[in-house]
């Protein structure tokens, strides 16, 4: 069936509306049957000038959970672990209630509370305490167990990144090799993501890449360059480095079943609502938006100091968008930036 064609000038709106809204500079991808559309919009980096480009690479923040949800879900079609048996099953030891199952990691629905709004509750002193720190996930998981758990296991959505730090464990465990081993042959050698990596905890982007900006939590205080930074915070939750390019490439194959099995597809796109108005959902590691047009995209969203990212496709394959924006500490930028995802999946509103 005939699909809308992007409205592309919808898609340069919402990213000079990011700019407006205090993003030094926003891009998006867009990949459909009509092939590749790009925009971009101010600098990827403040001091140079130079101009946001495709090309260039960034922090993809909480994308990374869809990543690391495949990983893990290859693992369950490999039957070296089920999805509903207790975490403790694989860690001894690890949690202290024998119900929490990997299912309910996945799902957020395990009741561990998430160490970052506590660690980052003071934007600018949080981060700085933390930028250069190299963390072992059990700190991290310690971290959450020091405060109260937020919902009996199972019993409600609550998002945590402490769920995907401990999914990193998962398949560390499991497989008796690295999470960036895993990545890389599950996903990034087998997709030829030629600028995807896990480099934790180095500091640097590779190559060419975004510097993000960081707000500070004082008004008119000046942006805090935040590019370099071990992300050791997140790990399997949200350190994976990307470009738009590789982001529409892994949605679309994952959508097309390239990474795991159809059984395993209607796992992870069996979603609950997670909003009140029922217009997003988190199945396995996966987001569902449903937009105004009526189309269904999935994928995930990333916050990471300096940069927001939206990385989504529609359940066949055929259309997916990448968006980005190189600040964070600024929800209006965010949602606005998710204005991409209308333009380029529902197509200029009809007169
Ligand atoms: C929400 C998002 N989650 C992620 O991407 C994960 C990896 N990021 C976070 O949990 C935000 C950490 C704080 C960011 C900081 N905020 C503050 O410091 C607030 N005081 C910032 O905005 O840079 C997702 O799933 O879409």
């Amino acid at each position: 069936p005939a699909v809308p064609a992007p409205d592309l000038e919808g898609v340069t709106a919402a990213l000079n509306a990011a700019m407006a809204n205090g993003a030094p500079g926003a891009m998006a991808r867009f990949t459909g049957p009509d092939g590749v559309r790009t925009r971009t919009v101010g600098v990827r980096d403040r001091v140079s000038g130079e101009a946001m480009d495709t090309r260039a690479r960034f922090r993809i923040g909480s994308v990374s959970k869809t990543f690391s949800s495949v990983v893990l879900l290859q693992l369950v079609d490999e039957g070296r672990l089920e999805l509903d048996a207790p975490v403790n099953r694989y860690l001894p030891g690890l949690l202290p209630d024998e119900r929490i199952t990997v299912r309910h990691l996945l799902t957020h629905r395990s009741g561990l509370a998430d160490y970052t709004d506590q660690m980052f509750a003071r934007t600018v002193p949080g981060f700085e305490a933390v930028r250069n720190r190299v963390f072992s996930p059990q700190e991290l998981v310690g971290l959450s167990l020091a405060l109260p758990r937020t919902t009996e296991p199972g019993a409600a959505y609550k998002y945590s990144n402490t769920n995907f730090v401990v999914v990193g464990m998962l398949i560390e465990k499991t497989t008796g090799t690295s999470l960036a081993r895993q990545y890389e042959r599950r996903v990034i050698k087998p997709l030829n993501l030629r600028h995807t990596s896990y480099v934790h905890p180095e500091t640097r982007i590779q190559g060419q890449h975004v510097r993000g900006y960081l707000h500070p939590d004082e008004e008119g205080a000046p942006l805090v360059d935040s590019t370099e930074q071990t992300v050791s915070w997140a790990q399997a939750a949200g350190a994976v480095i990307s470009d738009p390019a590789d982001l529409n490439t892994f949605t679309t194959a994952l959508m097309r079943g390239r990474l795991l099995s159809p059984r395993m597809m209607d796992a992870m796109t069996t979603v609950t609502p997670t909003d009140a108005a029922q217009t997003r959902f988190y199945g396995l590691g996966l987001r569902r938006y449903d937009l105004s047009c009526g189309t269904q995209v999935y994928g995930h969203t990333g916050t990471v100091q300096g940069f927001y990212t939206y990385a989504f496709a529609t359940r066949d394959g055929r259309r997916a968008l990448s968006a980005m924006a190189n600040t964070s500490n600024r929800g209006a930028v965010n949602t606005v930036l998710g204005g991409t995802l209308e333009a380029a999946f529902c197509g200029k509103p009809a007169k």
